[in-house]
């Protein structure tokens, strides 16, 4: 037998596994890496978070990647460089992230590595009859394993997508298995670039869970503040935003758009949620010379009303209490977060701190949990009927030697 093999199966094997999943979102602010130590497999899996870090990216590692994340026209050459580039830079870090916590390469069983999107194309997005649902992660597996020395699976999406999903959101299944809980119905809400939830249902019934990208969550108030206030990557504590007035016409240009109109599930990213479709609104609301603080005030505003629209309308006639449980950076925006609290009363908003993990973690973790199915889960993998959540198991193998 190959020697992999056997590696694979001592793995697989083991009461418990070491695994760092890693994230790297659509606001590019850096490197997310979870250090998990994960025990049983579907229902009965159980994580501990050993360690858990952020690592930044630089300016010039940022000004790499936005030369082909989420354009239609790049330098080809560009991506083909970028693809091993960003695979060895996250291998660095990693073998950083490990040094610090004093853990040797040898005592991890496996990365799970998500990569960097680079383009994400729906059906519904791109619009060719004749092309499929596509998106593309770089940050080649092979290139991470080798330079780590730990086996890693990688490239998640594309099993989804050759199942019949859109590739995302993904979170779904490590949200059933980690966080689902008989008798209370739960929202994951992860306000990243873009914003998405999870419902899990009290039954656990996994026909009844769902989970979509609602529009957007920091993607437009980053690309803003940065325009506006160079050498801000984002607005702090919502600080700039806090001072400025929603402008009501803007707002509703802004929503005006078939995808606040399309059924759920759905997904999106900051191809179609850029400053080009804050501009076209600004114009056909006549509001182009609008101050930076009040166009933060009505972008937040219009990354609320996309979360409140979903909620309001996945769930109209709901009158049991709603727990939300927030994660991602919107978390830390006080003037999102008292919008959500103010337009949903029903709600009681909490974070997946209460449930045991970092939120700014989760996402980390839960590539690390598609890890672990793909390696101790059943023959019969999580999954449902619905749309988006085929039941597959996900992500490449890369091995070390
Ligand atoms: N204190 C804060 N005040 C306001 N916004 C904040 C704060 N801290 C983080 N953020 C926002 O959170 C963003 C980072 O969020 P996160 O790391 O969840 O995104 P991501 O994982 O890249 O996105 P995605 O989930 O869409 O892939 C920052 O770019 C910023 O907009
Ligand atoms: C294509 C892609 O990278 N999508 C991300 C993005 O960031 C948030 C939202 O859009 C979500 O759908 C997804 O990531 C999370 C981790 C997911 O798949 O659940």
């Amino acid at each position: 037998m190959n020697p992999n093999l056997h590696h694979l199966l001592t793995i697989a094997q083991k009461p418990q596994r070491r695994i760092i999943g890693l994230m790297s979102g659509t606001s590019l602010d850096g490197l997310d890496v979870a250090l998990c130590l994960c025990e049983g497999s579907g229902p009965a899996t159980r994580v501990r978070v050993e360690q858990f870090a952020t690592v930044p990216y630089a300016e010039s590692v940022k000004a790499e990647i936005r030369r082909v994340f989420a354009q239609n026209t790049i330098e080809f050459e560009h991506l083909c460089l970028l693809n091993p580039w960003i695979a060895l830079l996250h291998a660095d870090m990693v073998l950083d992230c490990l040094r610090a916590w004093e853990i040797a390469p040898q005592q991890v069983d496996c990365i799970a590595s998500h990569g960097q999107t680079v383009f994400h194309a729906p059906r519904s997005q791109h619009g060719k009859p004749n092309f499929p649902n596509a998106t593309l992660q770089i940050g080649d597996g092979d290139h991470l394993a080798v330079r780590t020395g730990i086996l890693t699976i990688s490239d998640f999406r594309q099993k989804h997508v050759a199942a019949g999903g859109e590739g995302a959101p993904l979170a779904v299944y490590g949200d059933y298995l980690l966080f689902s809980k008989a008798g209370e119905d739960r929202i994951l809400l992860n306000m990243g670039g873009i914003a998405n939830f999870t419902f899990l249902p009290g039954t656990l019934d996994v026909e009844t869970m769902f989970s979509t990208d609602v529009g957007p969550g920091n993607t437009l108030l980053d690309a803003f503040t940065q325009l506006y206030f160079p050498g801000k990557s984002y607005d702090t504590d919502g600080t700039i935003a806090a001072q400025g007035q929603v402008h009501e016409p803007l707002l509703r240009a802004l929503l005006d758009h078939p995808f606040y109109a399309a059924d759920f599930p759905k997904t999106t990213g900051p191809e179609l949620f850029s400053r080009d479709y804050v501009v076209q609104a600004q114009q056909r609301s006549g509001s182009l010379g609008l101050s930076p603080a009040d166009l933060l005030a009505t972008l937040v505003a219009f990354s609320a009303e996309g979360i409140v629209g979903a909620i309001r309308r996945c769930f109209p006639t709901s009158s049991a209490p709603l727990t939300v449980y927030a994660s991602g950076g919107g978390m830390h925006n006080p003037v999102l977060m008292r919008a959500l609290r103010l337009q949903l009363p029903n709600c009681r908003f909490l974070t997946t701190h209460d449930l045991g993990i970092n939120p700014d973690a989760k996402e980390a973790v839960l590539f690390a949990v598609l890890a672990n199915e793909s390696l101790v889960g059943s023959n019969a993998p999580l999954g449902s009927s619905r749309p988006g959540i085929p039941a597959v198991s996900m992500g490449k193998f890369s091995f070390a030697r």
